[in-house]
């Protein structure tokens, strides 16, 4: 799919300049060839006007016409087969203005014929270069097909993340740029330059001014491409946490039980556990990781035996449920995240379960999740594995119908039995569920008995 990415890309480039035009790949792309990694995808930028490029190509969408956006569409490898898909490829004209397309300038959009131009209103040095197609099909390393006007490449070496031109400005044509230049120096390890840093510390308060929805994708994307823990301390250096995060930065400097937390405060244990996050984690769980002990700062105390956080659960489920409708995540995540800080002390339990409720926690929505963010937590702690090898065996070798079994006694087989529908169903209900996946009952006769011993003979 890749390489389809970029014969899409390569053609698109041929046809612009078959038609006079220029035509470039910029951004991420030349970026990531220059660092020997697979461009997620293939930009291009050209001289063409997007009323041109649309003549060119006849399938288009005019995803942002408005700033010179117009996404090509072409048939994928596996056409003309039922399971091909276009691949899209975005083709943007040149720019000399500043504004970026989060649609609250619009109306200073200025197209150009100039690559240097276009180059110098983007955000990165490292983002800013673009790559010859031409000379790069013909045979040339992305090295020497590169066009650099912005000191990208030696930035790249250096590994540095500096904004083009003046900081300043480039962060107050989009503030969402700040958050860029976090997740870009966390996820290449880079260092963000000492004025391009300033720029952010100066301006940081002003990223509420963009949307939150942009704001919860920026750190979503921090926290699943790899050093989220890394990220988070950017955050807090350049002053950004404490405006897009300000629960988060009051895990800092809450101490623990040292018994069981030898590792520090309930930030140093929350960066642990993002550092420990898989190469590829759900966003969910990346998520549950950085907030499960939200509710810690608020409940801390000092005990006769030892520092407690009681109730520190159900105070976190309710700061979190506040962080996630102020960033407007989906019914669905939100459900899961919270699920996750919900249960994730009941491992604490998992060996003195009944049967029932073990199998009850074994069968929650996506318990990998669940028991991933266990292992974190403890491995993050005092190491101690054991309940997470008892949770992960049991969860590993109990099969699925012993866990969610065809139940022996439905409302069905109750009102069969004479029972007549009310209040009382969903505790005979329950209390048949629970004999069944105890092992005491096997069939709807036994399931039957029990109800009439527990609850009498149906009227
Ligand atoms: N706020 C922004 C967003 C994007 N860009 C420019 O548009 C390019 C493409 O943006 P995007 O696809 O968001 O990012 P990538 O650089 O491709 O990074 P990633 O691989 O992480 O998606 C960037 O490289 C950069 O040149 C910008 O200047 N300012």
């Amino acid at each position: 799919m890749q390489d389809a990415k970029l014969q899409a890309a390569l053609q698109i480039a041929q046809a612009l300049h078959a038609a006079g035009h220029q035509a470039y790949f910029a951004g991420g792309c030349v970026r990531d060839l220059l660092l020997g990694l697979t461009p997620k995808d293939y930009d291009v930028a050209t001289s063409a006007t997007p009323q041109q490029v649309q003549a060119i190509f006849p399938k288009t969408v005019a995803v942002g016409a408005h700033f010179g956006v117009i996404l090509v569409l072409q048939p994928g490898p596996e056409y003309p087969g039922p399971e091909a898909a276009d691949i899209a490829t975005e083709v943007a004209t040149f720019r000399n203005d500043g504004s970026y397309s989060d649609g609250r300038r619009p109306d200073q959009v200025t197209f150009s014929t100039s690559p240097q131009e276009d180059v110098r209103r983007r955000d990165f040095t490292i983002n800013g270069m673009l790559l010859d197609p031409a000379k790069f099909a013909g045979g040339a390393t992305a090295e020497e097909a590169t066009l650099d006007f912005v000191g990208g490449r030696e930035d790249l070496r250096a590994q540095v993340v500096r904004a083009i031109g003046d900081a300043r400005l480039r962060f107050t044509e989009d503030k969402l740029r700040m958050l860029r230049a976090v997740r870009f120096a966390a996820r290449l390890g880079y260092r963000i330059e000492p004025s391009t840093h300033a720029a952010i510390r100066e301006l940081a308060s002003q990223i509420h001014q963009v949307s939150p929805e942009r704001v919860r994708d920026e750190l979503t994307r921090m926290l699943t491409e790899g050093n989220a823990h890394v990220a988070l301390k950017l955050l807090d250096e350049t002053g950004l946490l404490a405006e897009v995060l300000p629960e988060a930065k009051k895990l800092q400097g809450v101490e623990q039980p040292p018994q069981y937390h030898p590792e520090g405060d309930v930030w140093v244990h929350t960066l642990l556990l993002l550092k420990k996050l898989p190469p590829v984690p759900p966003a969910t769980l990346a998520w549950g990781a950085l907030l499960h002990d939200i509710g810690k700062p608020a409940t801390f105390r000092r005990a006769p035996d030892r520092i407690r956080f009681d109730g520190h659960v159900e105070v976190g489920e309710r700061i979190a449920v506040e962080i996630l409708n102020r960033l407007r995540f989906s019914n669905e995540d939100k459900e899961q995240i919270l699920a996750l800080i919900h249960n994730h002390m009941k491992f604490a339990d998992v060996m003195h379960m009944k049967q029932s409720t073990l199998k009850r926690f074994l069968r929650m929505p996506r318990f990998e999740e669940h028991l991933e963010l266990h292992y974190l937590d403890a491995s993050s702690a005092s190491g101690n594995l054991e309940l997470y090898e008892f949770a992960k065996k049991h969860y590993e070798e109990t099969p699925e119908d012993a866990i969610k079994p065809e139940l022996l006694v439905n409302g069905r087989t109750l009102i069969d039995a004479g029972y007549k529908p009310g209040p009382k169903f969903t505790e005979m209900l329950r209390a048949a569920e629970d004999a069944q996946l105890e092992g005491q009952i096997h069939s709807t006769e036994e399931g039957l008995a029990l109800v009439a011993a527990e609850f009498g003979l149906p009227e």
